[in-house]
This record gives C-alpha cells, sequence and structure tokens, in this order.
C-alpha cells in the first residue's frame, strides 16, 4: 500500500480527494491540513516525513484568495513559492513523487488559441505570479514532479464562484457578471480523480518519465457570464443575471481574457477522457 501525504486536505480539492479515498483502496491517502501540517514550516515537513514512509505527496495547499493576494504578495509567494521549494526538496529527498497544482492564472489571455504547456507564462496577477514561481520550484527542483494546471476549480466544498453564485442567488434579485473572460470551469471531483489515476498510472509505470507540465479543465468553452446562467438553469434560480464587460465589474487583480487550456497531452499521456463542463456542473449540483 502506498502512503500519498495529501497537503491542505480541508480545501476543495482535498475535500473531493476525501470523498474518493475509499475507491482507490491501494492507497493510504494521509489528510493534513495547516493545522496539523503547515507547509510553510520546513522544519514541521523534515519531522513528519522522516517519521514514516510517504510515497508521493499531492500538494493541494495554496494561497487562493486571488484579489486579497495584490495586497499580501509575501504571504502568497510564501506559500505557493517558498512552500512549494520545501515540499520538492523534502519528497526529492525521501524519493516521494510530488504532484503539484497550478493555475490558467499563470497566463495573461493576450492568446486566442487554447494554451499548451510549450506557452510562455507571463501572469497579470500577484496570485498567477506566485504560482509560476511554485511550478519552476518544483520541476526545478526535481524534474519528475508533475504540475497540474486547471482552471476555475468547483465543487460541493470550501470556497469557489459556483457556490458563490448559488448564495448570492438566494439572496439577490440580479446579477452582474463579466462575458468577456473566456475558460473552462472544472469540476474538483474530476480533478481528484485524475490525480489518483495519474499516482496510479505511476505505481504501474515506475520507470515512465511523467515529470512536467500538464494541463487539465472539463472540456468546452464558456464565459463566467455563460456559467453563472447555467448554474441559474440547473438549479431553477430566479435571479436575474445581466452580461458585463470587465471594467464594469472591478477586482483588485486582474483576470486572464481568455484561459482556455488545451488538454492533448494529459489525454493522449494517460489515456483519459475528459467530462463536458456542463454535464460535470450538473452533477456537482446534483451531489450538494
Ligand atoms: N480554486 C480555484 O479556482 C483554482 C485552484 N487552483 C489550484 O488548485 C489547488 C487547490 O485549490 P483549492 O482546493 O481551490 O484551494 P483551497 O483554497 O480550497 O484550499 C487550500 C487549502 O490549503 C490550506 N492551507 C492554507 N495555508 C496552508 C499551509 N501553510 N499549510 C497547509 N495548508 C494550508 C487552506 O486552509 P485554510 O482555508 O484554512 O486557509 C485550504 O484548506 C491550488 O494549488 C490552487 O492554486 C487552480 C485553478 C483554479
Ligand atoms: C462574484 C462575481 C464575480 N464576477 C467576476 C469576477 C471575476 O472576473 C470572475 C471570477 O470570479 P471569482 O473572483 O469568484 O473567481 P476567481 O477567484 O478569479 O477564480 C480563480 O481562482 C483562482 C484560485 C484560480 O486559480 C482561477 O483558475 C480561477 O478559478 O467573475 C462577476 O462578474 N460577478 C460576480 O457577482
Amino acid at each position: 500500500m502506498k502512503n500519498i501525504l495529501v497537503t491542505g486536505g480541508n480545501g476543495q480539492l482535498g475535500q473531493s480527494l476525501q470523498n474518493l479515498a475509499n475507491a482507490y483502496p491501494q492507497f493510504n491517502l494521509l489528510f493534513t491540513d495547516y493545522q496539523d501540517l503547515d507547509i510553510t514550516d520546513a522544519e514541521a515537513l523534515a519531522a513528519y516525513f522522516s517519521a514514516r514512509q510517504i510515497d508521493a505527496c499531492i500538494n493541494c495547499a495554496a494561497y487562493t484568495a486571488v484579489d486579497k493576494a495584490e495586497g499580501d504578495e509575501d504571504n502568497a509567494f510564501l506559500l505557493n513559492f517558498q512552500a512549494v521549494l520545501s515540499l520538492a526538496e523534502i519528497c526529492a529527498q525521501h524519493n516521494a513523487q510530488l504532484l503539484h497544482v497550478s493555475t490558467d492564472y499563470v497566463f495573461s489571455g493576450k492568446q486566442n488559441v487554447p494554451y499548451t504547456e510549450k506557452d510562455d507564462t507571463d501572469p497579470d496577477s500577484i496570485y498567477g505570479a506566485s504560482k509560476v514561481r511554485g511550478e519552476a520550484a518544483a520541476i526545478g527542483y526535481n524534474p519528475d514532479t508533475i504540475v497540474i494546471r486547471t482552471s476555475w476549480l468547483y465543487s460541493e466544498y470550501a470556497v469557489n464562484f459556483a457556490k458563490r453564485m448559488q448564495e448570492l442567488m438566494r439572496e439577490k434579485q440580479e446579477l452582474n457578471v463579466v462575458f468577456d473572460q473566456a475558460g473552462t470551469p472544472t469540476y474538483a471531483g474530476d480533478l481528484a480523480k485524475v490525480i489518483l489515476d495519474i499516482l496510479q498510472y505511476k505505481a504501474v509505470n515506475p520507470d515512465a518519465a511523467l515529470g512536467g507540465i500538464y494541463h487539465y479543465s472539463n472540456e468546452g468553452v464558456t464565459s463566467w457570464f455563460d456559467f453563472a446562467v447555467a448554474i441559474k438553469e440547473m438549479t431553477g434560480a430566479t435571479t436575474a443575471v445581466y452580461p458585463v464587460t470587465s471594467d464594469k465589474y472591478k477586482t483588485l487583480a486582474k483576470r486572464p481574457a481568455y484561459s482556455v487550456l488545451n488538454k492533448e497531452k494529459i489525454k493522449s499521456t494517460f489515456g483519459i477522457t475528459i467530462p463536458y463542463w456542463r454535464d460535470s456542473l450538473a452533477k456537482c449540483l446534483k451531489n450538494k
């Protein structure tokens, strides 16, 4: 049985992994969050790894408050960069596979065709910049590290756009939502399954050179406005949802105008098929 450490285990991806743990009896998933394992504390990481055999680590811990990060750069970089470097070091020392998660916000969105793993990063936000440094630290320290870049993550858990929309639709008669930012929502339950399937693939192909960046989101393309309208329709909410341009919905951090991810690499490497975003949204809303 493989021992797999999950950091940030109470976040939305962490809870989605908890939900799937029983379906992967070959893995002993060790869920931690910052109360029991603060990944910014290198000594605590060293002690944790020394006390038990860790075969792989899924890093779900992150600073994900995109607007707050604009005024809190040091803490965003501490968690999204320095702590990732510490994790990469400790995983390399203990021969543990590190699987790290990153974001479409590493791109500015100037492109108008789906981003591949080979495209240059050019983040416009502190959050995006801190995640770029984290990716480079993880892979730079250990080229075997697998980094999955995902986008617009939502789930039944923690804080996310889909949950926020449902709350706002209960509270408000009308909502304005931006329609000039295009991307793809990703159901955290789908991402959690892919992560565990990749670790299973690695377990049966221990010598395969799999390190590097992979893009993963659900299939399809939409805008935050259309995502909100889909949530409204699927939940039967009566709130009026109006499309607005980004200059009419001011935020501290600039978001990419286009952040659709090309997923050919992850599909061909691991032989996976990916659900369409609307189908996964319907599944998530049914589960809540
Ligand atoms: N959310 C999104 O839309 C997207 C997320 N991603 C990436 O996916 C990954 C998972 O995101 P998601 O599940 O949404 O994130 P969440 O913010 O839901 O979860 C992050 C978790 O990390 C915990 N945490 C905070 N500080 C520490 C620390 N020092 N040590 C250990 N744990 C800590 C948080 O605890 P607490 O809440 O108590 O602070 C929280 O439980 C991240 O790498 C994120 O950048 C990528 C694209 C989209
Ligand atoms: C709540 C709300 C948001 N918006 C806009 C703001 C923003 O441009 C867009 C998305 O809103 P949010 O701020 O909720 O989402 P945001 O925090 O930008 O989501 C991002 O989180 C990080 C962690 C990621 O890695 C990204 O992939 C992405 O999922 O929708 C509206 O137009 N109307 C609204 O009522």
